[in-house]
């Protein structure tokens, strides 16, 4: 065998072994930048101790929304306050600014993405920008370009620069052909919104770079997640964060989905606890990239009746919107996320009475605040 034939197989071969088991191939022009450099070849090795920990370098886009600010102050925790970089387009309250870095990110503008990954040294990146599925039907070009040509950046960049992904994705992920009830990690996805094709186009593309070339990508699919100090960003699941707040606001809550409508939901820090774990399971231990997750799941009637076990004079009213319906009955009733159970230990904490608890306390205390004031 002539020698330089050998020698490219042995590179071959040693490629392969450190990128467990995928195809490392040369990344695509725009990845290679000016620098003509390759992915690193251990751009997946996928194991974290606690001083390579120590040293992430942590960026979330999107994260003025609902789940970023969550985020980055659990991040802060475990990587320390000036190691997670908060950045957004929208103009963040003082709180925020003055909690921890913030920068302007446009995530549709490659070159300034680039630059903030280079200049901060970014290892980590957690891709939270988006348009949810009921903004993003009313507006669909805008989330085609944010939730594709901006998912496009953010996974070339992260190649480029050997950064370890996370993007989420979401049960919107799933249609009215998947199975409901329950809905298993592998199964036919035909979701019918912008949203829900834009995210299985995310889990796919992010699947293909990890693949093709050793990106250690990874993503969540999230529940509605409810969240007490953030508001949700327009999506189908925002009345079960919504009935909290007009529960201690106004005692009435009119809602925009039928009382029958089950979909699965996850408490925030739940949410951003699996993320953090997933991100740092020893790579051995993970049979896939994408997976499930759940907690629990409730009809919106469910729901109404435990928040009325705690405040019996709430007066709840429907009033449908057939477009979110529309969403809703599409969607997954049940989430099987056993793979992630199996595989990396996930293990939800809150329930649904642990839930209703945690969160009329917060809108209780912040309400019984605002009336001393
Ligand atoms: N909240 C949920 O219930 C839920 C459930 C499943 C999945 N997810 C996913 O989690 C992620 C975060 O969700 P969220 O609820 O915080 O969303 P959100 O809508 O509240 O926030 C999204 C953020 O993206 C920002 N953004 C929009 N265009 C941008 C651009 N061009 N460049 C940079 N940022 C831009 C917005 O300003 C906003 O702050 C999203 O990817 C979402 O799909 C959320
Ligand atoms: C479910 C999730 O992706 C989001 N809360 C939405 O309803 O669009």
């Amino acid at each position: 065998m002539p020698v330089v034939r050998m020698l490219r197989q042995v590179a071959c071969w040693m490629l392969q072994s450190r990128a467990c088991g995928c195809r490392a191939s040369v990344l695509p022009s725009r990845l290679l930048g000016t620098s003509s450099r390759q992915i690193p070849t251990d751009a997946n090795f996928h194991s974290t101790s606690f001083s390579e920990a120590d040293q992430q370098r942590v960026l979330i886009t999107g994260g003025l929304g609902q789940l970023g600010v969550g985020l980055a102050s659990f991040l802060r925790k475990r990587f320390g306050k000036d190691n997670v970089i908060l950045s957004d387009i929208r103009k963040p309250s003082e709180h925020v600014f003055l909690s921890g870095p913030f920068i302007y990110s446009d995530i549709l503008d490659y070159k300034n993405l680039r630059e903030i990954v280079v200049n901060n040294r970014i290892t980590w990146l957690f891709h939270y920008s988006a348009l949810l599925s009921a903004v993003g039907e009313a507006n669909v070009s805008l989330a085609r370009a944010v939730n594709i040509t901006g998912l496009h950046n953010v996974l070339d960049v992260a190649a480029e620069h050997g950064l370890r992904l996370f993007v989420p994705s979401t049960i919107g992920a799933f249609g009215p052909t998947s199975p409901r009830n329950p809905t298993p990690d592998l199964c036919i996805q035909r979701p019918r919104t912008i949203y829900g094709v834009s995210k299985v186009h995310a889990e796919l593309m992010g699947e293909y770079y990890y693949y093709q070339y050793g990106l250690d990508f990874l993503c969540l699919r999230y529940s509605g997640i409810i969240s007490a100090d953030s508001q949700p960003g327009g999506g189908t699941t925002d009345y079960a964060v919504q009935i909290f707040h007009e529960a201690v606001k106004s005692g009435r809550f009119e809602c925009n989905l039928k009382p029958d409508t089950r979909l699965p939901m996850m408490y925030i820090d739940d949410c951003l606890r699996a993320t953090l774990e997933v991100m740092e399971a020893p790579a051995e231990s993970l049979s896939m990239r994408t997976y499930n997750i759940s907690a629990m799941s409730f009809t919106l009637a469910e729901l109404a009746q435990e928040v009325l076990k705690h405040i019996p004079e709430l007066q709840v009213t429907y009033n449908v919107d057939p477009v979110r319906q529309a969403i809703a009955d599409s969607w997954p009733m049940n989430f099987d996320d056993s793979n992630a159970r199996k595989d990396w230990g996930w293990k939800h904490d809150f329930d649904l009475p642990e839930l209703v608890t945690t969160m009329l306390n917060f809108h209780g205390s912040e309400s019984r605040v605002a009336q001393a004031n």
